[in-house]
């Protein structure tokens, strides 16, 4: 366990609402713009009950939190399924954030998949995924996102689709304004916890 947090969903279509994160430690991903690599060594955290996690969505969901995301690191790297189980009594929707190159585990509510370009996720949560969040940095990423996108909707699941510019990548921001306005099925995801200085 990294961390939990009651905040605002900083990113995609759910921003704006309020949530309870609970980050998981550990990630192999090693995306070198990543803005949480404090979590990659998972020996460098302390495990923590499930059962206590659950006790603090509970406090949380008390507190106004409309759901639960479960975030990291790479969560996925972990099975969870007994996280969600303890979670389930609490009776709040539970959201994933991952990046896809794990088995899926668990039972979401709502899956947001992050592909990268260098460790590509697997079919199985391109098909899961109800949201897709492609982090652009430059062209090669806007191409890359086109891609996800078409092996996303040939699932049943057609995913939301949201470009969300590399935190102060300037190129990356004006290619996914220009992008998303003249591309009206998708949508620009900010990351909005940062310009608010919250977390
Ligand atoms: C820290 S990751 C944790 C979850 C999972 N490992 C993943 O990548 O989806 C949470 C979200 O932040 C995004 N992210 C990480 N670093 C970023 C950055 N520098 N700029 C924009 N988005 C970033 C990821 O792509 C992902 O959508
Ligand atoms: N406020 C806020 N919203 C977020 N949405 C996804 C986050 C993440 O790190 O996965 C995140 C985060 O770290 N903070
Ligand atoms: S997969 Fe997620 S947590 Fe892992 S390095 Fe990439 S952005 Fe960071
Ligand atoms: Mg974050």
């Amino acid at each position: 366990m990294v961390e939990t947090f009651h905040s605002l969903q900083g990113e995609g279509i759910h921003g704006g609402r309020s949530a309870f994160f609970i980050r998981l430690a550990g990630c192999n991903v090693a995306c070198s713009w990543c803005d949480t690599k404090h979590s990659w060594p998972s020996e460098a955290h302390p495990q923590r009950p499930a059962e206590h996690l659950a006790a603090e969505a509970q406090s949380a969901a008390q507190a106004g939190a409309a759901f639960v995301v479960i975030t990291g690191g790479e969560p996925l790297h972990h099975n969870l399924d007994c996280l969600c189980t303890s979670l389930k009594p609490v009776g709040l929707p539970i959201h994933l954030e991952t990046s896809g190159v794990d088995q899926l585990s668990g039972c979401f509510d709502w899956i947001c998949l992050s592909p990268k370009r260098h460790r590509p996720p697997s079919q199985a949560l391109l098909t899961a995924c109800n949201e897709l969040k492609v982090v652009v940095h430059e062209a090669a990423d806007l191409e890359f996102a086109v891609a996800m996108a078409a092996a996303a909707n040939r699932g049943k699941n057609k995913p939301v689709l949201m470009l969300q510019p590399g935190a102060d990548s300037k190129a990356g921001s004006s290619i996914a304004i220009n992008y998303v306005m003249a591309h009206p099925a998708w949508r620009l995801s900010l990351q909005t916890h940062k310009w608010l200085g919250v977390r």
